[in-house]
């Protein structure tokens, strides 16, 4: 290795001015309606009393808010300067993962697509291991995994060859050929090959996808697959492509994994996965780097691993980097993202935020970890072990990581500055077996894989777990946003689809939260920052903003209709400050939304649909942990629906942005909402609450602002089919909302 020249990468802070001052503004005036609120708590009611708790619980958010993005940092990395550092042959191996389920709603395609889009990608082939796992274990993932292997013979040296900055074929074939000077001839007929070569693996894949099964479950390729059942099946892995001559040019490893399983074994869902695409290249290839992406995020910028080794190799001293991760971006998102989960400003401002603290969130795919991390090392080298002396005995090791002494030697090189396999070169078949034993639903047991080394178990988001542990032993991490953006992916559909892996998130956050885990032992106990643990709070307590929400969006109902007050009247001073804070933050919103990019329409559609995650998905999700906690049920991984999206431009369906319903409870309260403001409303207008509304004319604006704010659920009240919402549904929020309004009669009598 040569004297570096320049430094790899740069962290650049960046000015936030102007947020931090309307930051602070919203702050105090939040402070200030606090102060009021309590110097008139005495003489008023309440509902004075509910948004008293409520607000405060708000204050609480924004100082975590306020703290998370106070900082922001962003990072600049000089792949070019990688290579005057680094020999090609230098550069470090990466064990590369992607996760599947389910070929119903994972389709194929999309995982093959992500799959060749890393084979192809601007690195030694000799260096990169492609590990496929497939929860599904299923011969149709395995078929179409194999029909891909045999594109990518001709795709990625295409790719190399021409320098095409879209490695994911369906969207590099999704757009027109521009015209150019460089079009050789050579070039077109190559590409009018290649292209048709795809096509006719689409065709394969679909009509493997329709019916009839293209192989036969008895040869020999397939054997392994007969009998399978999706839930009880014995380990499968696949050498499928494998670079024997280990040429720099060649293409890169391929292997697919159906781990083990059987009823009486959980498994653990992503997470479980994850320790077994560990565990397995461990035994096979032992990189000492590895990424891992959803099997929808297909890789976007070639140079993305030059990009990544910048910051993991450029930092003088390795703890700054535990791991780097990609901000998550979408491909084909809806204009102006009308369902809200485009995620944008998100990862704008709370990312870049983030990243200047300890470092971003590990956001489960898109990210590259040290393996010597994941197998639980401090920064300073020490490992988590009982025990006094930190020697790594046999039996420490066999009790740590397992009892495959394949695998124990291979963890023991990482764990002491090594990769690799000690006798290089060899043959990947020969190291199969030893992945076999690796892969059983049995090996974790009694070991620590699960609770203190690998993704750790127990929520729904082993993501952030995983992440917060790693920042709890002290390292840093870093966060890599090239242009092109280094992966995008699906962004899930709107309503149901959407709601279920909103659900999910709040649901593995709480679990966290309410763990043994939760961020603030971690700051207690190790060395977890103080304000990366609110960090970790802001984004773990998302499900419990659900009730504060909830009852404060009941609150201008009530109101009206209990002929209350939860806002100053309109002639008081005070009344000014509601109003500014209104005004402050939706300012302030709109500014974000504008600093990213996007349009107003988008800064709307994103507070709206806010507003609605937070009293459906959130608040399922907060449930869920409840009856987890009482013991009554356990939650689970429910996968998110993937679409390949249309290509630009065409078929863009006006309907797209509308939002869907099914029969499930998640829409009973929104609905809810929307029918105790409608019926308040129309009190206020004409029927017995009319008297005096002069005076609850803030509450009637907050009712009319809630109201658009759930439109698409006043819509969904008279839409037919998947745009209606159904009628048991309605059935069941009027219920409630009699229910509501009922108990406000009840306390209005006993009032009297
Ligand atoms: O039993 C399971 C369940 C899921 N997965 C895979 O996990 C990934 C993520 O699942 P998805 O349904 O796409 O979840 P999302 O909500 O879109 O995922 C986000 O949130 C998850 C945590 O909730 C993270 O793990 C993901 O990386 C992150 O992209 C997919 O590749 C799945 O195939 C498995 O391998 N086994
Ligand atoms: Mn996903």
């Amino acid at each position: 290795m040569a004297a570096p020249i320049a430094p790899l990468y740069e962290k650049i802070p960046q000015k936030n001015t102007l947020y931090r001052a309307l930051d602070l503004t919203i702050f105090f005036l939040l402070l200030s309606l606090l102060a009021y609120r309590l110097l008139s708590l005495k003489n008023n009611g309440f509902a004075w009393l509910v948004a008293f708790l409520c607000e405060s619980w708000f204050t609480f958010l924004w100082v975590l808010n306020l703290s998370s993005k106070w900082n922001p940092v962003s990072y600049k990395t000089y792949p070019e300067r990688l290579l005057q550092c680094y020999r090609v042959d230098e550069l470090p191996p990466v064990d590369m993962f992607v996760t599947t389920t389910d070929p119903m709603l994972e389709p194929p395609i999309i995982t093959v697509n992500t799959v060749l889009s890393l084979l192809a990608l601007d690195y030694p082939a000799n260096k990169l291991s492609c590990y496929v796992s497939d929860d599904g274990a299923s011969p149709l993932t395995f078929y179409t995994l194999l029909e891909a292997s045999k594109f990518a013979k001709f795709w990625v040296p295409f790719c190399k060859k021409y320098g095409i900055q879209t490695r994911a074929p369906f969207r590099y074939f999704s757009t027109e050929l521009v015209s150019s000077n460089d079009n050789s001839m050579e070039f077109l007929q190559e590409y009018r090959k290649i292209k048709e070569r795809y096509e006719e693996l689409g065709q394969k894949i679909e009509d493997a996808t329709l019916k009839s099964m293209p192989y036969e479950l008895s040869s020999a390729e397939f054997v392994a697959f007969s009998n399978v059942e999706r839930e009880n099946h014995p380990t499968i892995i696949k050498v499928i492509l494998e670079n024997k001559e280990t040429r720099p040019d060649g293409l890169p490893h391929l292997i697919y994994v159906s781990r083990e399983k059987h009823p009486g074994h959980p498994h653990h869902y992503k997470a479980g996965a994850m320790n077994v695409l560990t565990r397995v290249s461990g035994a096979m290839t032992n990189a000492p780097f590895m990424l891992n992406v959803d099997c929808d995020m297909y890789a976007n910028n070639p140079q993305i691993f030059h990009h990544a080794m910048c910051l993991l190799l450029g930092s003088k001293n390795e703890q700054n980097c535990g791991f780097v991760q990609t901000p998550q971006c979408f491909y084909d998102g809806l204009k102006d993202d009308p369902f809200g989960n485009q995620l944008v400003v998100l990862y704008k401002y709370v990312g870049s935020g983030i990243a200047g603290l300890q470092g971003p969130m590990y956001g489960g795919t898109g990210c590259f970890h040290r393996r010597k991390v994941i197998y639980g090392l401090w920064p300073e080298g020490r490992m988590e072990i009982k025990g006094r002396s930190g020697k790594l005995t046999d039996e420490r090791l066999e009790k740590t990581f397992g009892n495959s002494k394949e695998f124990t030697t291979t963890a023991a090189r990482i764990l002491s500055g090594l990769s690799g396999i000690s006798h290089c070169p060899y043959d990947l078949l020969d190291r199969v077996e030893a992945a076999q034993q690796v892969a059983t639903c049995s090996y974790e047991c009694g070991t620590s894989w699960g609770t203190k080394i690998g993704w750790l178990y127990g929520t729904t988001t082993e993501d952030i777990l995983t992440g917060m542990r790693i920042h709890a032993k002290g390292w840093r991490s870093t966060y890599c946003q090239p242009d092109p953006p280094a992966f995008l992916g699906c962004v899930p559909s709107g309503g149901p689809v959407s709601l279920t892996q909103r659900k999910r998130w709040a649901t593995g956050l709480l679990e966290v939260l309410f763990s043994k885990n939760s961020p603030f032992i971690a700051t207690l106990t190790a060395k977890l920052q103080f304000r990366q643990c609110l960090a970790y709070m802001w984004i773990l307590s998302w499900g419990l903003r659900s009730i504060p929400e909830l009852c404060y969006i009941a609150l201008p109902a009530y109101c009206i209709m209990a002929r209350s007050h939860f806002l100053p009247k309109v002639q008081e001073p005070a009344m000014l400050i509601p109003i500014s804070l209104f005004i402050t933050y939706h300012f302030y919103n709109l500014l974000e939304y504008c600093g990213a990019g996007l349009s107003s329409r988008a800064c709307w559609n994103n507070l709206r649909m806010g507003r609605i995650t937070t009293v459906t998905a959130r608040l399922f999700g907060f449930f869920s942990v409840i009856l987890k906690l009482l013991g009554l049920s356990e939650t689970i991984f429910e996968v998110t629906k993937k679409d390949q999206s249309t290509t630009p431009g065409e078929g863009s369906d006006k309907d797209a942005g509308r939002f869907t319903f099914d029969e499930s409870l998640i829409f009973v309260p929104a609905t809810t909402i929307v029918l105790l403001h409608l019926v308040a409303l129309i009190a206020a207008l004409i029927g017995p609450s009319h008297v005096g509304i002069e005076s609850r004319i803030g509450e009637v604006i907050c009712s009319v602002w809630l109201v658009l704010c759930f439109l698409p659920f006043l819509k969904g009240l008279f839409g037919k089919g998947k745009y209606g919402i159904p009628t048991s549904t309605i059935c069941k929020s009027a219920a409630l909302a009699l229910l509501f309004l009922a108990c406000i009669n009840t306390s209005e009598r006993n009032s009297f």
